[in-house]
């Protein structure tokens, strides 16, 4: 396909129920300033406006009272990876903190701050530390989110809350080849003072097997504007250095490698000369437990512990294991950190209009888990948006049946093989799929291929899934030393994460038991109620250019915008 420029001047057209949005990859001047927004939010009929973003922000917001009884919104918004979804998010979220902006003010570190400034710096924080440059987006959301914006009686923006769904957290210790780490530790490496650097074991020049690509200046490399965030939001100097020296820790322990020792019942040699001893000091806990949670298994007999050198690989599981779950918890921290600071109290709000920003379906050459949860949230999405606007009859979703019905489906064979006590074989397990799924029209399998797999037909397209790794992804299985390590931390905050959850959960399910798609698919149910409860408003966005180049529009993309102008809305 040859590039080729277009003239486009319009970003915004209506396709039957669905706005469509197309990414211009470049700022347009004044499409989205303070005086554009006043224009639509005080014209009599916006709907007779061009085309805007801010026409679906504004029916919204009148939606709510239109009815004797005010309805919920929500804002559904779409596309594949780099189309402009977050830019959508962080532009419905001006928009209201703009128009519905009350007078609250809450008061934070001595400074008084507006509920509405708070709302817009958790973009910054979540940004920084769920967002990563990837070879399709240089600001690529690692995982999704549903914002709920509160509305007093007077439909005045009074607080919000978020909800995030499957953070790639495999990123923290295996950065896809080509591409970045989450964007916190660069702007960590960048913008420390001198102090900083010693605290954190960071000099310049300092390289970390995990932070590919450092060389690399974006404009999301902004500390700063991080940490600034971070203080409007509540989060004091104390839990700051913190929250900084664990991840100065994890990237220390990135630097640990290992080498067998020539007798496989003596523990693995630790190559780097510190021997993590500068992660276990950043993370606080004591460095020869470190060393030895790594290298070491406890097999549990009876009431007997049975120590067990692992080999090599495992150590190095063990080690990317280690880093993850601190991080996936770090983050979940930050979440409802969060909303403890945005969230109004019950009393004061009435209403919501949520904003939805999943990720896009995806089909890559190699599909595995978190691929086939991505699509099973379209599929549903586009479940409910067929109900919706359609209003088809409630056909039959094969498909959903295929991925989570009841009683077997993919999911629940996953669960059922991840239960079992035992490394799950790939040929035996891709068997089990094929005898008890065959019924199913939507699943087929190549039987020439040699890596096991299976293929689902989505309504978006076929996508081929490998098998192998899949149970174990599932599993998600976090050694019990390693948690009994991090509970001893000195480091209060990290003490805290990994206290909290063991004692939250008294039937001990702790960090681990719970699979990956159970606790997906409850959360997306949930995410599903409250969506079957409001109106949806669904934009679409659209990225012209796979190179995310400025205002260049392939023809293949400007066929598609031409046919949605017209009123045509495919499958895409
Ligand atoms: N309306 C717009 N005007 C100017 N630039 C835009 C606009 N929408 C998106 N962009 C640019 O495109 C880039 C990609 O957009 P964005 O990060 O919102 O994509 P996304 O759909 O959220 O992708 P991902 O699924 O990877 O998170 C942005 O960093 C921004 O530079």
């Amino acid at each position: 396909i040859s590039d080729e420029h277009y003239n486009v001047k319009v970003f915004y057209t209506h396709a039957g129920c669905t706005l469509v949005a197309l990414n211009p990859f470049q700022p347009i001047p004044d499409l989205y300033s303070l005086d554009v927004m006043k224009e639509y939010h005080c014209a009599p009929q916006p709907k007779e406006f061009k085309p805007h973003i801010f026409i679906v922000a504004e029916e919204a917001y009148r939606n709510v009272r239109g009815q004797l009884e005010p309805v919920n919104q929500s804002l559904v918004v779409s596309g594949e990876s780099g189309a402009g979804k977050t830019w959508t998010s962080r532009c419905l979220m001006k928009y209201y903190a703009t128009v519905a902006a009350s007078s609250s003010v809450v008061k934070s570190q001595n400074t008084v701050e507006r509920i509405e400034r708070r709302v817009l710096d958790s973009n910054p924080i979540m940004e920084a530390f769920g967002n990563a440059c990837t070879l399709r987006n240089n600001n690529s959301s690692r995982f999704g989110k549903y914002i709920q914006l509160q509305l007093d009686r007077c439909q005045l923006l009074v607080g919000a809350s978020v909800q995030t769904y499957l953070l790639e957290k495999t990123r923290v210790a295996c950065p896809p080849d080509n591409e970045r780490n989450f964007h916190i530790f660069y702007q960590m490496m960048k913008g420390a003072t001198d102090e900083q650097r010693k605290e954190w074991k960071m000099p310049r020049g300092q390289r970390f097997t995990w932070l590919p690509k450092s060389e690399k200046t974006l404009e999301e490399d902004c500390f700063h504007e991080t940490v600034e965030a971070m203080v409007h939001l509540g989060i004091n100097a104390e839990r700051q250095r913190q929250i900084f020296r664990i991840l100065a820790g994890i990237l220390q322990l990135g630097n640990v490698n290992f080498s067998s020792s020539a007798d496989e019942s003596q523990l693995c040699n630790l190559d780097e000369q510190s021997k993590g001893i500068g992660s276990a000091e950043l993370l606080c806990v004591p460095a020869e437990e470190l060393q030895t949670c790594l290298r070491v298994r406890t097999l549990k007999a009876g009431k007997q512990s049975v120590l067990k050198p692992c080999p090599q690989a495992e150590c190095s599981m063990r080690r990317d294991c280690l880093a993850k779950v601190i991080y996936a918890q770090l983050f979940e921290w930050l979440v409802t950190f969060i909303n403890n600071s945005i969230c109004a109290d019950e009393s004061m709000w009435c209403n919501f209009i949520g904003v939805l920003d999943v990720y896009g379906f995806e089909c890559f050459h190699i599909n595995n888990l978190e691929q086939l949860c991505i699509n099973y949230a379209n599929e549903k999405l586009q479940q409910h948006f067929v109900a919706h606007y359609l209003r088809a009859q409630q056909e039959e979703y094969v498909c959903l049946d295929l991925i989570e019905g009841s009683p077997v489906s993919v999911f629940s064979l996953l669960n059922e093989e991840s239960r079992l006590n035992r490394v799950s074989d790939t040929k035996t397990f891709r068997t089990r799929l094929e005898k008890e799924l065959c019924g199913n029209a939507n699943i087929s399998w190549d039987k020439f291929s040699k890596e096991p797999h299976f293929t689902v037909a989505h309504y978006a397209g076929k996508v081929n899934y490998q098998i192998q790794g899949m149970v174990e992804k599932n599993k998600d299985p976090v050694p019990p030393e390693l948690i009994s390590l991090l509970q001893k931390s000195d480091n209060p905050l990290l003490h805290q994460i990994f206290t909290d959850k063991e004692t939250e959960n008294p039937t001990n399910k702790g960090l681990s038991k719970v699979t990956v798609v159970s606790k997906f698919k409850n959360s997306l149910e949930s995410l599903m109620r409250i969506l079957h409860t409001t109106t949806p408003h669904y934009t679409r966005c659209i990225k012209p250019n796979p190179d995310c180049k400025p205002l260049t529009f392939q023809k293949e993309e400007v066929d598609m915008w031409r046919l949605t102008a017209t009123g045509f809305f495919g499958k895409r």
